[in-house]
């Protein structure tokens, strides 16, 4: 079975590869809202799959790393796209959850990206 939780940062970022005058080359900023899913059969005795409390834990150490920074100045991060975000959170979270089965990143309430490790 399939579990996630749901985490918000803000956060600013420009993006230095578009095409000249594309908005998303000004700097700007957004309230990222990013899914965290883990999959394994849900344990006989606990009856979860795990501790939504552990999840949150793992994922801490990265959101305070995120929220309230310009995202172009984090190592690995000078190109803010959502996809790039998204492999940059899966890199760091992979060790601490190896139960993780998909991340979903979203910039605003209609755009996003969705990463399972391929
Ligand atoms: N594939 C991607 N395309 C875009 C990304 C991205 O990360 N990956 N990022 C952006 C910008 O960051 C932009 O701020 C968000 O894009 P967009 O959905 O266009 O935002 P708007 O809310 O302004 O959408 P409108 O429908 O134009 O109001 C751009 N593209
Ligand atoms: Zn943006």
């Amino acid at each position: 079975m399939e579990i996630f939780r749901e985490f918000t940062f803000e956060a600013a970022h420009r993006l230095p590869n578009v095409p000249v005058g594309h908005k998303c080359g000004r700097l700007h900023g957004h309230s990222y809202r990013i899914q965290v899913h883990v999959e394994s059969p849900v344990d006989e005795k606990t009856g979860w799959v795990m501790d939504f409390g552990d999840i949150k834990r793992a994922m801490v150490p990265l959101i305070e790393t995120l929220d309230h920074h310009y995202l172009n100045e984090i190592k690995g991060l000078d190109n803010p796209t959502s996809e790039v975000l998204v492999r940059w959170v899966w890199d760091r979270l992979r060790d601490e959850l190896p139960i993780l089965s998909a991340l979903t990143v979203r910039e605003t309430c209609t755009s996003g990206c969705t990463y399972r490790g391929d």
